[in-house]
């Protein structure tokens, strides 16, 4: 158990995080909580390298506390015991009255169990997403419920994220439905992007702004797919589509800003990698974008194809329909609000309900025209308000 030397109020609020899209979503939230007048210090769990740094340039943070991670295998358990070990250490020497985590990344449990070993408070930012399916998301569905099983605060994104709890027997009062701090992000990204452009910098990575002039009225879809569950078949079998869909849509442009695990990589690259001069022509395949530059893909896309859960949310809130490319979403608002749908791997039923949609602009026009059901941009300050009212409270 932590025993504080300093007093309540000198000790910080921790956000706990490491990979891009907890780094994404908490950014609002470190903004928000310096804004409630709270001490805050951000740690780096170090699960995400590069692609964290750009982030913390973006956003304008400055970690106060860095997780080093010598990680001599691919293991989760690994991974987890590391993280369990050298978090307990930072969590240890910084005191803090509380700490947050988000979502269900190992980053995320292991957070959490340092934490709680410490006796230190937990709030959970993203709480209850849940497929009910143990193996999709493979971890994260268990990562977020275990977290929940710990957590003091629960932020919930939607009202049925609050329902999931409730029925795993959380008390209401615990329970907060403040929205997603992804559309806090996103809206804030799109700002800093409108600036970045005014300025007349650079956006997209060099290698693919001629992306800009050559889109001219053409569609564009961006593609991402990373889910561990889809490695392998999956994958191979959304590139495939990709590959129909270029060959049936002469106008058709598509981005894949491929995921650098070689899992992912190798198959994309190995499909994808050959087509011939005019299918190739209109396919950007390049390495992650900075978050920018994928609000920017984003923002610029008829339709966006993917399994990761922020680009939902994104867009959600940007008005860019979404296939979802996975059997289950622990996201169901955004199908039932017409924004998004399930369309699973397989490449046929794809190719063919991009086909209908690019062939069908009024029903493309009532998926852009849906109601974002996850929050309103104001999530942030909201979980900051509960914060500061309990913790002045305990203080
Ligand atoms: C299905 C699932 O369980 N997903 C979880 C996973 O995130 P998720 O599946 O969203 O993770 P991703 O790695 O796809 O990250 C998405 C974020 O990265 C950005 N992006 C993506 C591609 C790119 O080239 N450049 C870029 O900046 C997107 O704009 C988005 O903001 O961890 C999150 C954080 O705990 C949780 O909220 C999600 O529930």
């Amino acid at each position: 158990m932590l025993a504080p030397t300093r007093p309540d109020a000198a000790r910080p609020v921790l956000i706990s995080v490491g990979t891009r899209p907890e780094i994404i979503k908490m950014a609002p939230l470190y903004d928000a909580l310096r804004a409630a007048g709270l001490p805050v210090a951000w740690v780096h769990t170090g699960q995400h390298g590069d692609m964290a740094e750009t982030l913390y340039e973006f956003f304008g943070i400055a970690p106060a506390y860095r997780v080093t991670l010598e990680r001599r295998n691919g293991r989760l358990a690994h991974l987890n015991s590391l993280l369990l070990e050298q978090l307990t250490e930072v969590f240890e020497s910084a005191q803090p009255q509380a700490v947050l985590v988000h979502g269900d990344t190992t980053s995320t449990w292991a957070s959490a169990q340092a934490a709680f070993y410490l006796d230190v408070p937990i709030g959970h930012v993203e709480a209850g997403l849940r497929t009910f399916n143990a193996r999709e998301p493979f971890p994260e569905e268990k990562n977020r419920e275990l977290t929940a099983r710990l957590a003091h605060w629960h932020f919930s994104p939607t009202p049925g994220a609050a329902a999931n709890l409730r029925a795993e027997g959380i008390a209401t009062a615990q329970i907060h439905m403040v929205g997603n701090t992804a559309v806090d992000a996103a809206l804030g990204g799109c700002d800093r992007l409108g600036a970045l452009l005014d300025q007349g910098r650079p956006v997209l990575p060099p290698d693919i702004d001629g992306l800009r002039t050559q889109l001219g009225g053409r569609p564009l879809v961006t593609v991402t797919a990373h889910r561990r569950e889809n490695w392998g078949d999956g994958i191979r079998d959304v590139a495939r589509a990709v590959a129909q869909l270029l060959a049936q849509h002469p106008e058709l442009m598509v981005v894949w800003p491929v995921h650098g695990n070689p899992a992912v990589a190798d198959t994309v690259r190995g499909e994808l990698g050959q087509l011939p001069p005019p299918l190739a022509s209109r396919l950007t395949l390049c390495p992650p974008l900075d978050y920018p530059a994928l609000l920017w893909c984003l923002r610029h896309s008829v339709l966006a194809l993917t399994d990761s859960g922020g680009i939902q949310e994104e867009g959600a809130a940007l008005s860019t329909p979404v296939l979802v490319l996975r059997n289950t979403t622990e996201r169901p608002e955004l199908i039932e609000a017409g924004a998004g749908e399930l369309v699973g791997t397989d490449t046929a039923r794809i190719v063919a309900r991009v086909g209908q949609l690019l062939a069908k602009p009024a029903a493309l026009q009532r998926m852009r025209d849906a109601v974002n059901p996850f929050g309103d941009g104001r999530t942030a300050a909201r979980i900051a308000e509960v914060l500061r009212q309990d913790l002045a409270v305990a203080a």
